[in-house]
């Protein structure tokens, strides 16, 4: 019983991991996210952030991550469910595209924030 429930658990992140995986392998977006994910961690590592830092700059990369990857789940559901030109469909895809810029806007103004005074 406690190994079937430990084992679903496992296999559970296992799929999650899949779908990071599928993410960066279908999506020209999450590749780009990921170079920008690993340039500013080197540049943080550069420029020693402090721990308050780091966690700001962290909140700020996952945003970015989360609010593509729903804005990428809700463009395929809308493409499957409805192939067709639709005006609801547009505002969906609009309205979780508008999320995501919210998530770019905000990271990136957390990010000139941290790394501005560093580097003056
Ligand atoms: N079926 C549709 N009905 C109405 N408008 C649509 C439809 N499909 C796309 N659009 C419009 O086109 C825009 C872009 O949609 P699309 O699904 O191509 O997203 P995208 O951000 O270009 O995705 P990707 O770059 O991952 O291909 C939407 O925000 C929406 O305004």
């Amino acid at each position: 019983m406690k190994n079937s429930y430990f084992s679903r658990r496992i296999a559970s992140f296992g799929y999650a991991f899949n779908g990071i995986a599928a993410f960066l392998c279908s999506e020209p977006h999450a590749r780009i996210h990921a170079v920008a994910t690993i340039v500013v961690t080197a540049a943080g590592c550069w420029y020693k952030l402090t721990r308050m830092e780091w966690i700001l700059l962290i909140i700020a990369i996952a945003m970015v991550w989360v609010t593509e990857m729903l804005n990428t789940v809700i463009e395929k559901i809308m493409d499957h469910l409805s192939p067709d030109y639709h005006l609801k469909v547009k505002w969906i895809k609009d309205v979780a595209a508008g999320a995501v810029l919210v998530a770019a806007i905000a990271a990136a103004a957390i990010g000139a924030l941290i790394f501005i005074p560093h580097i003056l």
